[in-house]
């Protein structure tokens, strides 16, 4: 079963492609640097999906992949978290009494979940925990945003740009989607000198390789 992993950025491309240095294999992924936020993620994860499909090389599984945010304590700097909810944490409306999701308002959806068995595997191999990763539009930078992103979402881990993106794009195609993200700053008031970008690419690196082989054997059937 062939994978499609998808980051924002050549960098986090990169860094996911290092964990396959023969760059070829049955364990070597599909590696699509699709762009920063969730729109441009879930354009380009299509269209590479339907060109795959065209090419009759299809794919069977999308990974959403790259740098976070993590919710401390579950998720520290340098950390990996994997995605068993993969939540859009502003879509919806403000209201004078809180925040709607748009499934509240009879739209759409805003979580996907990948499957069960898939997240336990990735999770066991890498040691990651496995919990909610938040898709944003706008990065968190205040201590306010966070507390009430961990109010809505008691369970969030980390919250990132692209993931609901590459799940909608996975789930219009048909396909299972799981999402990997390598910490590199706390979420909270923003603070650029904290980032830790070069420790959460080497983590990314080092959570695909043990990744690799939970990526190669597994195939849907078996989702259990
Ligand atoms: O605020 C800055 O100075 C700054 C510096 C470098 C990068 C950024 C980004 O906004 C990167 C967004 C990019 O990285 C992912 N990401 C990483 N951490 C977070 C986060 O805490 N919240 C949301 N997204 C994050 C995201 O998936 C984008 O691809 C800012």
């Amino acid at each position: 079963m062939r994978v499609l992993v998808a980051t924002a950025v050549p960098a986090e491309r990169d860094a996911v492609a290092q964990a396959f240095p023969a760059g070829r294999g049955p364990a070597a992924p599909g590696l699509l640097a699709a762009g920063v936020g969730p729109a441009r993620a879930a354009a380009a994860t299509a269209a590479a999906l339907t060109a795959a499909e065209r090419d009759g090389a299809p794919y069977g599984l999308v990974v959403s992949a790259g740098i976070g945010g993590g919710f401390l304590p579950g998720a520290p700097l340098g950390s990996l978290v994997v995605a068993d909810e993969i939540t859009a944490a502003d879509l919806g409306a403000e209201t004078p009494d809180g925040f709607l999701p748009v499934t509240e308002l009879g739209f759409g959806t805003v979580t996907h979940r990948p499957p069960a068995a898939l997240v336990r595997r990735a999770a066991a191999a890498t040691g990651a925990p496995a919990g909610t990763v938040l898709t944003v539009t706008t990065v968190t930078g205040t201590a306010a945003r966070a507390a009430e992103l961990r109010a809505r979402h008691p369970r969030a881990l980390a919250e990132a740009m692209e993931g609901f993106g590459v799940a909608e794009a996975a789930a219009l195609h048909g396909l299972p989607v799981l999402e990997i993200r390598a910490v590199s700053n706390p979420v909270g008031p923003r603070d650029r000198a904290a980032w830790r970008i070069g420790e959460a690419l080497a983590a990314l690196t080092e959570g695909f390789g043990k990744l690799a082989p939970v990526l190669e054997s597994w195939n849907s059937h078996d989702d259990q």
